[in-house]
């Protein structure tokens, strides 16, 4: 990393406005990291980040409720939501916390993404991306790593890019209040490493990008409503629309990917920030169930040896807050509750919808951050990207592959004048 980048707005004011032991410094050779504005005690905490845009993986879908982000545990019946059949909740309560959030902004394009990768429809998708790249030379390699990719891959893929470019719809439409949740530029602003990406993994996002913007044009077969006329395909005449009527809208996924990253390179540029910035959901089995942004969060740069701790685990909802619905005997034995969003009557007051739907993102994880122990001010406040159990060369590889930086922290240094190793997972 070259040159200083500038200090993130949004950031910056969530951290004053909580009073967060926290500074964002910038320098040439490390970006821009949080150090600690005055002395901190072992255990205090540094940072809440709120999530932004956490989605659950395609295979994990119905393990993960997409209202609260909990786990379901064992005996609890998921409730699926009938018109995508994408999406599953833990409990009747937490599907009606999300009821407006799903039915109006992502009900419609999951069902799309529910044909992505489907069958036939995904092998004349690469077949036609074939032809298309098979006519530019510079694109032919992408498409050897396009058949690599897995149908459930792409339709995890999918989702998040559903979850981000929805959220960012949302914001524009006015539904978030100024200063509460992170915001779509809080994202742009997180350091992308464009210029480390290697030419192959380029070449591989510009085939993914015609992937993406070449999905059926079709809207989604499901519609609650008769439809509106559909809005020109703008962010601001999709998000106003969104914002304004109940009636969802009759746009693909495709025109929603497209009006959002118009060009290749928008495209690579979110990949490349969520390279380097997402955060990971795991069980406790150390299972990736989902990813999420926390913005504020990804000023920690890394260190083997960090001085703070947080929980990325997700945690299980207990049997207890299960529901007893009345499914069918086939349902039933799936484990899984069907819910008709169809035959479900949308309230028609917009606004009060609109509270809900704010009330529904504000149910985005949060990452709490502590001092793993007493940390002095002006010390810079990290956290390990890496699994700290690994041997220094391999921590040091994985840091290179995936955040595209050589680690010169106390702990390799002094592991490289030694050959003994102190590098145990403490779990704090
Ligand atoms: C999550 S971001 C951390 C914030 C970042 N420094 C910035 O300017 O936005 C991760 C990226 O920060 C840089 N980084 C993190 N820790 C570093 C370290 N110890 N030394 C050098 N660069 C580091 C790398 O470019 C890495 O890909």
């Amino acid at each position: 990393m070259t040159g200083q980048l500038p200090v993130p707005n949004w950031t910056q004011a969530y951290i004053a406005a909580n009073d967060f032991p926290i500074d964002i410094v910038s320098s040439d050779t490390r970006g821009r990291y949080a150090i600690a504005a005055r002395d901190i005690h072992e255990g205090d905490v540094v940072l809440r980040a709120q999530g932004y845009a956490a989605v659950c993986t395609q295979v994990c879908r119905k393990e993960v409720c997409s209202g609260c982000f909990q786990a379901y545990s064992l005996g609890v019946l998921g409730l699926k939501c009938d018109a995508c059949s994408m999406t599953f909740y833990c409990t009747l309560e937490c599907r009606e916390k999300s009821f407006d959030l799903h039915s109006r902004f992502e009900c419609m394009f999951m069902s799309q993404i529910a044909g992505v990768a489907a069958g036939k429809a995904f092998d004349k998708t690469m077949a036609d991306i074939d032809a298309v790249l098979g006519v530019q030379e510079s694109g032919a390699a992408s498409c050897r790593h396009m058949q690599n990719l897995e149908r459930t891959g792409v339709q995890s893929l999918s989702r998040w890019l559903l979850g981000v470019c929805v959220r960012g719809l949302i914001e524009e439409g006015g539904l978030i209040p100024t200063g509460t949740l992170p915001t779509y530029n809080a994202v742009l602003e997180l350091v992308p490493n464009e210029d480390c990406l290697p030419q192959d993994e380029r070449l591989k996002l510009e085939g993914l990008y015609i992937f993406f913007s070449n999905l059926s044009s079709k809207p989604a077969k499901k519609s609650r409503k008769k439809a509106d006329p559909s809005p020109t395909t703008t962010l601001k005449s999709l998000s106003q629309f969104m914002a304004s009527t109940m009636t969802p809208v009759q746009v693909s996924f495709s025109e929603l990917f497209t009006a959002r990253f118009p060009q290749p390179i928008d495209f690579i540029r979110i990949i490349c920030i969520r390279q380097c910035n997402v955060f990971g959901l795991w069980d406790a089995e150390s299972e990736c169930l989902g990813q999420s942004f926390f913005p504020a969060a990804s000023y920690f740069n890394h260190s083997c040896d960090k001085n703070l701790y947080f929980d990325q685990t997700i945690k299980l909802v207990p049997s207890s807050e299960a529901n007893k619905p009345n499914s069918s005997e086939q349902e039933l034995a799936r484990g899984v509750e069907s819910v008709d969003l169809n035959s479900v009557k949308l309230e028609d007051d917009v606004e009060a919808s609109n509270t809900r739907v704010f009330a529904a993102l504000q149910r985005m994880p949060v990452l709490v951050f502590q001092a793993k122990r007493d940390i002095v001010k002006g010390e810079a406040l990290t956290h390990c990207y890496v699994d700290q159990s690994l041997e220094r060369e391999e921590r040091r590889a994985a840091l290179k592959e995936e955040y595209y930086f050589d680690c010169d922290c106390d702990r390799c240094i002094r592991e490289n004048n030694q050959t003994g190793d102190d590098g145990s997972m403490d779990g704090k």
